[in-house]
């Protein structure tokens, strides 16, 4: 990971990312946190599952950054077919453990297009003044985490924040939006933040599980009955995505306020 954000921005910045797109380098020094300024970098890229795209990260590296990124391409592409797989276990115990077929969600993430994403959190000298990243929910499907051994991951419960504390032999999984909505509301999205220290950096991977674009988003009959209506309305993760990049930057009430656009609501 260090060899990539300890290049020179102006090298950074070959992989800048562009307005509206979920992939390349963002950090406070670009455009894109104009408003809120996160104290972090952050590298974004595509994981596409399946045989029709089989090495998006690997190309996506050596393509974007040349032949000597290779290595590091080949690295995180095997980083990214792992976390495929083991979301799409996860899935199976999800289904199972809300009564629906063990294969129904792991064959809805089977092709998945999800998004890897590599954050890098510098030390502040004020941390109480910024945060890494701000209070949200993740608006994908499943997030597996690793974070390094500096504490900095916070998730909000019984009314108050709490640090989870990195342990190197277990990953964070939570629960996003989309599967919330999947779910019809059985499965609540994670509300969570990352703060930052004044001694040392931090580091995370986080891999965002994400269905093909065009995939509809909606629960399976066995959870909706004569009493239990419809939480949120039809979506393709397509939708939500753009949502999420050119209107509204996710937050802790995205899924609502993307229910409300659709179904035309002022937000
Ligand atoms: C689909 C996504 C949008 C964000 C990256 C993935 C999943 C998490 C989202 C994010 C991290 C939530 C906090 C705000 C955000 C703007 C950020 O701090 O980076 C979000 C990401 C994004 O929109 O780039
Ligand atoms: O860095 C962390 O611990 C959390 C990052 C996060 O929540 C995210 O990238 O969505
Ligand atoms: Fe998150």
């Amino acid at each position: 990971m260090s060899r990539f954000f300890d290049m020179p921005l102006s090298e950074k910045q070959r992989v800048l990312r562009k307005p509206g797109e979920s992939c390349g380098y963002a950090s406070s020094f670009t455009g894109r946190f104009s408003t809120k300024l996160p104290w972090k970098e952050t590298l974004s890229f595509r994981f596409c599952d399946g045989e029709t795209h089989p090495k998006t990260v690997q190309d996506y590296f050596s393509d974007a950054l040349g032949h000597e990124f290779e290595p590091f391409g080949k690295v995180y592409q095997e980083y990214c077919e792992a976390m495929s797989s083991l979301s799409l276990k996860i899935m199976e115990l999800l289904g199972l453990s809300l009564g629906v077929n063990r294969d129904y969600f792991r064959e809805f993430f089977e092709e998945n297009d999800s998004i890897m994403r590599l954050n890098y959190y510098p030390p502040c000298q004020k941390p109480d003044l910024t945060l890494g990243t701000g209070p949200h929910c993740d608006p994908t499907s499943l997030t597996i985490l690793h974070q390094d051994h500096v504490d900095g991951l916070q998730v909000f419960v019984e009314n108050q924040w709490r640090s989870i504390r990195p342990n190197p032999k277990a990953f964070v999984v939570n629960i996003g939006d989309t599967f919330m909505a999947l779910s019809n509301d059985r499965y609540k999205s994670c509300l969570h933040r990352a703060v930052v220290n004044s001694e040392s950096e931090r580091k995370s991977l986080a891999f965002f599980l994400c269905p093909k674009k065009d995939k509809v988003v909606k629960p399976p009959r066995e959870l909706l009955d004569s009493i239990t209506s419809r939480k949120y309305p039809d979506f393709t993760w397509a939708m939500f995505l753009e949502f999420t990049q050119k209107q509204y930057r996710a937050d802790m009430n995205t899924l609502q306020a993307f229910s409300d656009w659709l179904t035309n609501k002022p937000i």
